[in-house]
This record gives C-alpha cells, structure tokens and sequence, in this order.
C-alpha cells in the first residue's frame, strides 16, 4: 500500500482501529505496558455504541449502553481508576406488565407470577440456563452438543418445548431484550453461549446483584473519555481506516487522511464495519465467513424527560415491560442519583423496530408516548424533553446492542473465524468475549486480551493464543493498578 499524496505517514508499533471501549482497553494496556501505539477512531469522538449527550436543561442522557452490574469488574475496575461513579438503578415499588390485550398488571419480581405464560415460559429459561451450564466460553466448538445447537433458532428450540402462546410471547420479548433480534433470527448455541458468558439467565435479565444494577454518574461514557484523555494525541478523532494491507513485515492501515504503519494492528470493530474495510489481502475464509453471519441486532433507545419521578406518587417502579402492537417492549427509570427529575427510558427493538423507524418523528413520539401513558398514566404523554436514538441509522454503529451469530456461523466458522488472530492483525470488540460476550464489560476484556496477544508477540511469542485466551485476565492487574479514585 503506498502513501497517497497530502496524506501524513505515521509509524508506531502498533496501530489500535476503533475508539470504543474495546480499543481504548487495548490503547490503555499498551499504554500501561509502554508499548508506542496509534489509535484510530472513524467518529468525532471515543466510546462507539456508548452515547453519552448533556442535554440542554438536563443531565446526562446514555443514548446507548448504560448499565454495568457487579460480576463485570473489569468494566468497575476500570471506572474505578479513572474515578468514575456509580448509582444504584432506581427500581423500588410495584413494576407494570401491560399484557398484549391492554391488560395492566402490577408486579414485583421477574415477571407476575400467576400471568398468562409465566410457569412455562420459567421452565423453558430454566432449561436454557441448564443447557447453558455446558458451554465452553472460551472454545465453545468444545461443547457437547455445539453443531446440533448451532443448527437450530432460539425459535425452533421454544417451540419444540412449548406449544402455549403465552410463554412463546414472553419468550420473544426476551429474545428481543437480550439481541435485539427475532427468535427465528438467532441460532440457539448463541443463545446458550451468550447466556453462559454473563453467568446465567438472571443476571442478564434482572437490576438488582445483576446486568442492569447500575448507572455511571457521569453517564456511561465518562470512563471512555477518562481513558481517551490519558492516551492524549495518540488517539486519532475522524479518522477511519479504509484499507488494511498486511503481511508477515506488518500492516499498513490507509485514512482518508494518513498511512499509519506498524507491527501489529488491533482491530476493535463490530463485525460489520470490519467487513467494510477493504484488506489486502482479503480476509481468511473462515473470518470473513464468521463475519458474514453475525448481523447487528436493530435497537433505539428513547427518553422521556419529566419535572419529577410522578409515578413513584403511586408507588410505581417505573419498570415495565409492554407486549402489545407498540414500539416499547421495555421501559426503566433512569431519572438522575438525586431524583431531581423524572426519565423514563424506553426500548425498541428487533422487529418492533422495522415499522418504527419507518415512521416520521412526530408519529414515533406519538407511539413511545402511548406506550409510556399505559405504564404510567397520563402525565407520561406530557415530558418536558423528548429524545431517541435509532442505532441502525448510526454510520458506525449501524445496530446493537451488539451483533448476534445466526444458525450456523458458530459451527460452520467459528474455531477459525471468531477472533483467531490474522497473522499480524489481532480482532477486539464485544464480540469477540467469552465473559459479558455483548457488553461494556465483553468490550473491555476484549481488548486486553487482543492486547496481551500483542505484547506476547512483540516479545518475540508468535501471539497467536487468542481463541484460547480467556478475556485478557493475564495482565489486567497491571493495566488496572495505577492512579485513580474508588467507586
Ligand atoms: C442501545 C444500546 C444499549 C446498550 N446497553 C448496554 C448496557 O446497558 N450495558 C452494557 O454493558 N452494554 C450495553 N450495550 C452494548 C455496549 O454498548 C457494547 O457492547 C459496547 O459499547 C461495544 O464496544 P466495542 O468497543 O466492542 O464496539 P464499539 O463501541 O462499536 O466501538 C467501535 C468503534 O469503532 C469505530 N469505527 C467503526 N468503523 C471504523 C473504521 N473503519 N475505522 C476506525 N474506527 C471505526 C466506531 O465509531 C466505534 O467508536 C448497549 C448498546 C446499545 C446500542
């Protein structure tokens, strides 16, 4: 790959691609390791699929990922250095499930325990969670039944299970919650792996002790910044990578404004914007066949501002979740620590998402706005503030929360093309986790451990360990000990 004319050469050891917590772990390892890198970010800021916006007259608004729970310590671990708080998730009183007919239920606990559904739709998770118990996180084609898994959808395997309607219809709004997909979408082994990456079933549905307990203080992109000002100029703004040339010399990686070349590249991207660089030369088979079956999930995130949390009035929580025709399948509080206001944030996703965005602006409030007043009552139709991210219109993002694996892609591609290393080219990014596989946490992990890859193969290693590595535990004490308030 030769410079082009008026664009700047610039040489490190190595360059990271992506700015989002997965290259900024990655950034901050070598850092701390003292390793020369460059980091390139396509975006005008850090943090990727974490959006944090200071809204006029308001507070921090997460537009998208926001929660970190207590077993994602590496994410806490790294907040913590940097000084950045968290909150306990507001969720105190009754929770509302407005049931597909219009029927309004209050409850406390997972879901009403006498609803239509609720037994069985227990049953089948109980399952999932016991199949759950026998995957490899690490070298998930080790698990026993990984191919025959891997062949089926998160559909085909429920409705082998169950013939109730009613757990079938819970079950699809916790297939949506959790991948922002359908469950005719989403092959069953992903379903199980990703369940055994967080721990459990619980811990990714439930607040309290689990995935959604906490908030930052800051808003969710207050350690990305933290990192982001620690590594200086050596993080690159609008600067995306359009083509990646490497060979057993190093990688070339061409911006629209630069040539960066280096030993070893870290690319920490979701898997379709790696698709969208042009690499020479092209990718491995596997790679790029990995890649081509794992979509983003369809996600926007909406807020509703209030002058204060009225539906505490009434003992409300403020959670719900919504199984009727409407955009909203779930709704939290996510009013500030101090509860000076109210916000009600509510998502869309999956095939709820598909007739959403098609609508114009006023009638997509108009629909999150009906579904909040079936939560809440009346004075939800009335915020001060409105505002909402379609992620699948983001240029970088396009999706979220993370990409899933369709049926077959983890079987057919996954030993070779999951994150094995590509010669001198090592892949991050939540997707590529075995712990918190599609979270902030995944994000961080992720990158220490492409990092460590990298460290191991500038020491003179052939750093080729990465689909045995788990997560980067190697040096994390090193890359965490230094500088830093506690939470
Ligand atoms: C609506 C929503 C809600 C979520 N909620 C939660 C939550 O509550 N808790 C949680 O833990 N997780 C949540 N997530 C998931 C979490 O945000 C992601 O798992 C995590 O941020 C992914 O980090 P990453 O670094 O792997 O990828 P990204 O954040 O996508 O980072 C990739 C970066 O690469 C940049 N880029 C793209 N192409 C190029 C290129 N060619 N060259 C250079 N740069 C490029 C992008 O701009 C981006 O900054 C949520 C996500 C969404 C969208």
């Amino acid at each position: 790959m030769e410079r082009q004319s008026g664009t700047r050469l610039i040489e490190s050891d190595v360059v990271v691609v992506g700015g989002g917590y997965a290259g900024l772990a990655a950034a901050l390892r070598l850092h701390d390791n003292a390793v020369d890198f460059t980091l390139v970010e396509a975006s005008d800021r850090v943090g990727g699929r974490v959006l944090t916006e200071i809204r006029p007259g308001g507070g921090p608004v997460d537009h998208g990922g926001q929660w970190v729970g207590p077993t994602q310590t590496r994410l806490l671990e790294l907040a913590a250095r940097f000084g950045c708080r968290t909150f306990p998730t507001w969720e105190k009183g009754s929770h509302i499930e407005v049931w597909h007919d219009g029927t309004r239920v209050p409850y406390t606990g997972t879901a009403p325990a006498d609803g239509p559904g609720t037994a069985e739709y227990v049953r089948v998770t109980e399952l999932l969670d016991e199949f759950a118990r026998t995957v490899d996180t690490v070298r998930p084609w080790r698990t026993a039944r990984f191919e025959e898994w891997d062949a089926r959808t998160a559909q085909s395997f429920f409705r082998s299970e169950t013939d109730d309607a009613d757990a079938l219809r819970r079950l699809a709004l916790a297939v949506q919650g959790l991948w922002c997909a359908e469950p005719d979408e989403i092959s069953l082994f992903h379903v199980l792996f990703y369940i055994a990456a967080a721990g459990g079933f619980e811990q990714l549905m439930e607040t309290r002790g689990c995935a959604q307990d906490s908030r930052f203080a800051t808003g969710a992109a207050g350690p990305a910044r933290a990192v982001a000002a620690l590594l200086g100029d050596r993080v690159r703004l609008g600067e995306r990578a359009l083509a990646i040339a490497y060979d057993a010399d190093g990688v070339r990686v061409r911006t629209p404004t630069s040539l960066l070349r280096a030993r070893r590249a870290i690319v920490a991207l979701p898997p379709h914007a790696v698709r969208a660089v042009d690499f020479a030369p092209p990718l491995p088979a596997a790679r790029d066949g990995w890649l081509s079956h794992s979509p983003m999930g369809r996600v926007a995130k909406v807020h509703a501002v209030y002058d204060t949390p009225f539906w505490r009035e009434e003992g409300l929580s403020g959670v719900a979740t919504l199984y009727g025709d409407g955009p909203i399948g779930v709704v939290f509080d996510n009013s500030p620590e101090d509860g000076s206001y109210g916000v009600l944030v509510g998502f869309v996703y999956g095939g709820r998402l598909d007739g959403f965005a098609a609508l114009d602006e006023a009638d997509r409030r108009a629909a999150v706005l009906d579904g909040l007043v079936s939560v809440a009552g009346p004075r939800a139709g009335r915020p001060r503030d409105y505002t909402e991210k379609i992620w699948t219109r983001d240029p970088f993002a396009r999706g979220g929360y993370e990409a899933y694996a369709t049926p077959g892609g983890w079987s057919g591609h996954g030993e070779c093309g999951w994150r094995e290393p590509t010669g001198p080219l090592h892949w991050a990014g939540t997707e590529t986790a075995s712990e918190w596989n599609g979270y902030i946490d995944g994000a961080v992990s992720s990158g220490y451990r492409a990092a460590d890859e990298v460290l191991a193969g500038l020491d003179g290693a052939d750093g080729s360990g990465g689909a045995d590595e788990v997560d980067g535990r190697g040096r994390a004490g090193e890359a965490n000990g230094s500088g830093g308030a506690a939470r």
